[in-house]
């Protein structure tokens, strides 16, 4: 799909599938065009160009027939009533909900079931979306940057639930700027730049984008040449007897490593993190 906001392009192109039970995380620089793709993907912009499906159905079909939950940024909430009346009212919405004590507790705000939401603090309300999100024990849930805002509780609070969503199939899509939450709560990492999608795969192929893990070593008389024609190898460096290789396939290294050099020692192997891929392939933006 494509979508313009008069004359910039907010996404390019996009062509994008996920599938039932997977966990993806979008990541992106600002004006990526993240909340873009996922207010497309809920029915609340079209697509310029292209089509969404959510479940096999239009995406507002799908949020009508409750199969989607929601947490949006800096979503507005109604002020007037306490948050218990809330989540109750929205969980009277979906064709089978949780509790709203359930729901409550799973966002840490059953204790604020009495307090009126426009005397919440920031980080409340944004617990308290959270628990809107959850109530009607959706099969997709997604969450633009859900936890901007919170504390370590909330955090810790938040994703707990959605692992325990994810973890009996359910399917979760969220955007956020944290790479330790995409690192540790996806299983599949879409990162999005200038509108388009620059990398897409595995927490692990994304790192892999960057040029992969280095294994060290050392090794007496390494000869240069032999260490380069080693499988998966990109680049080698040889500091005295302290041998450092970039490699894109760090077990296919490490196992022609073992069988040509007799005397292979101290050997450690370090991934390339989340932080390098996303700032090489957005271009360091952020
Ligand atoms: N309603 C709008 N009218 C005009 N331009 C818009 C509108 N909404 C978004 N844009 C532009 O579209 C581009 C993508 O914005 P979007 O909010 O989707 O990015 P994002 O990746 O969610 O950013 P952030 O990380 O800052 O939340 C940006 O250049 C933004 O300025």
């Amino acid at each position: 799909m494509t979508k313009d906001y008069g004359p910039v392009t907010a996404l390019a192109d996009v062509d994008l599938d996920v599938g039932e039970g997977e966990t993806v995380a979008l990541l992106g620089p600002n004006g990526a065009g993240k909340s873009t793709l996922l207010s497309i993907a809920l029915g609340l912009r079209t697509p310029g160009s292209g089509t969404a499906r959510v479940l096999g159905r239009r995406p507002l079909e799908a949020l009508r027939a409750g199969r989607i939950g929601v947490l949006l940024q800096e979503s507005g909430l109604l002020e007037d009533v306490r948050v218990g009346e809330l989540v109750a009212a929205v969980a009277g919405m979906y064709p089978a909900p949780l509790t709203p004590e359930r729901a409550m507790r799973a966002a840490g705000v059953e204790e604020l079931a009495g307090q009126r939401v426009g005397r919440l603090s920031g980080g409340q309300r944004q617990r308290v979306r959270f628990a809107l999100c959850v109530v009607g024990d959706p099969d997709l849930l997604v969450l633009d940057e859900p936890t901007v805002g919170l504390d370590v509780e909330g955090r810790r609070a938040l994703w707990k639930e959605l692992r325990a969503r994810t973890g009996q199939g359910r399917t979760a899509v969220f955007a956020t700027h944290y790479l330790a939450e995409a690192d540790d709560y996806a299983d599949r990492v879409v990162l999005l730049a200038g509108g388009r999608v620059v990398a897409d795969g595995s927490v692990a192929t994304v790192k892999s984008l960057v040029g992969g893990n280095e294994v060290r070593c050392t090794l007496h008389d390494a000869d240069l040449s032999d260490l380069e024609i080693l499988p998966g190898v990109l680049r080698v460096s040889v500091e005295g007897r302290s041998v450092s290789l970039r490699t894109k396939d760090s077990d296919a290294t490490l196992r022609a490593l073992f069988a040509m050099f007799g005397d292979v020692r101290d050997v450690r192997v370090e991934s390339a993190d989340l932080e390098s891929a996303f700032v090489s392939l957005t271009g360091g933006r952020d």
